[in-house]
């Protein structure tokens, strides 16, 4: 059997694979017309980012499950794959640890704006403690926005270190572990010092930190997404720093471009490259719990993290 590996993983991955006779493949490259071109003769895919189309299901002839390699799971169609009787899983909670750690790590960043104090020294140039107002996270109010698995590391990240009061907006979530749950978003983004997105990326989330969210914020405030792009209208966020509304922002995810874009003239924003989960720690986990997920699905049994169960074929 095949597993079709879209983007680079950890190696302990595909060593696992192979002790299962599960030969792993490579794509020319992610994009989806050579994932396409490798699909056909596939029994498993692993990917990432890059997620999945339905251009790559229609080239499949043996699928049988996707798995994706971390939490995010909205670059996969899963109504292609729904139709086409493939199953879709992730990997939820593997690299929640990681991501909460850079979550603070860009808070703590855009607070004391430590690029651009990095950037100033390497050039030589005096003033920068004169050059902005510096804040402390201790004490302040936090708004996690989604408290999923990872919403909850990076909530209690900042409450045990550092004492701040954690307000916890997520619909769909009864168990908030003690934390205030907010009325709505705008009461929310009111009341917080830091705002942080860890909301997955549907129709309803589009934009949900745009124009009329960045209105109600409380002036001074920092903004932290390290889920997906999609969460934050970058136009109306370049606004909203230009007007001095919001202080800053570190942003792990966002539009192609938007370094180079009105977002990129702002030293208070800071821009990592999907790092997230970009670890060592992480990486293990995560690919060893999604190839444990593909063996399970090519035994014929359903892996606990499936996404559309109830629309897979066992055995096409
Ligand atoms: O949703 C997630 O968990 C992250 O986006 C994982 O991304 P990666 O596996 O490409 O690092």
């Amino acid at each position: 059997m095949k597993c079709l590996i879209v983007q680079p993983v950890h190696e302990v991955g595909l060593e696992k694979l192979r002790a299962h006779g599960v030969e792993p493949v490579f794509p020319a490259s992610p994009a989806m017309s050579d994932v396409a071109a490798a699909l056909p003769g596939c029994d498993a895919v692993i990917t990432r980012d890059a997620g999945l189309t339905a251009e790559a299901f229609a080239a499949a002839d043996r699928l049988r499950v996707v798995v994706v390699h971390g939490t995010g799971h909205d670059a996969v169609d899963k109504v292609a794959a729904s139709a086409h009787g493939v199953l879709v899983a992730n990997t939820p909670g593997a690299n929640a640890r990681s991501v909460a750690e850079l979550a603070v790590g860009l808070a703590l960043s855009a607070a004391r704006r430590l690029p651009a104090a990095d950037a100033w020294e390497r050039a030589g140039r005096t003033g920068f403690r004169e050059s902005a107002v510096f804040t402390e996270l201790s004490g302040k109010t936090a708004l996690i926005v989604g408290f999923g698995v990872i919403g909850r590391h990076t909530a209690r990240m900042l409450h045990q270190a550092f004492g701040m009061e954690i307000l916890v907006h997520s619909p769909r979530v009864s168990d908030t572990e003690g934390f205030e749950k907010v009325a709505g978003l705008a009461e929310g983004l009111a009341r917080a010092d830091l705002i942080s997105l860890h909301t997955p990326l549907r129709p309803e989330t589009r934009h949900l930190i745009g124009e009329n969210s960045l209105r109600v914020v409380k002036p001074g405030a920092i903004l932290v997404n390290v889920g997906r792009a999609g969460l934050v209208d970058e136009a109306a966020l370049a606004v909203a720093l230009e007007e001095g509304r919001i202080a800053g922002a570190g942003l792990d995810v966002y539009e192609y471009g938007a370094p180079q874009g009105p977002l990129g003239q702002f030293d208070q924003v800071i821009f990592t490259p999907h790092l997230g989960a970009t670890t060592e720690e992480a990486l293990q986990r995560v690919v060893l719990g999604a190839v444990d997920s593909v063996l399970t699905a090519l035994r014929g049994e359903l892996p606990a993290t499936a996404l559309n169960a109830a629309d897979w074929r066992y055995g096409r």
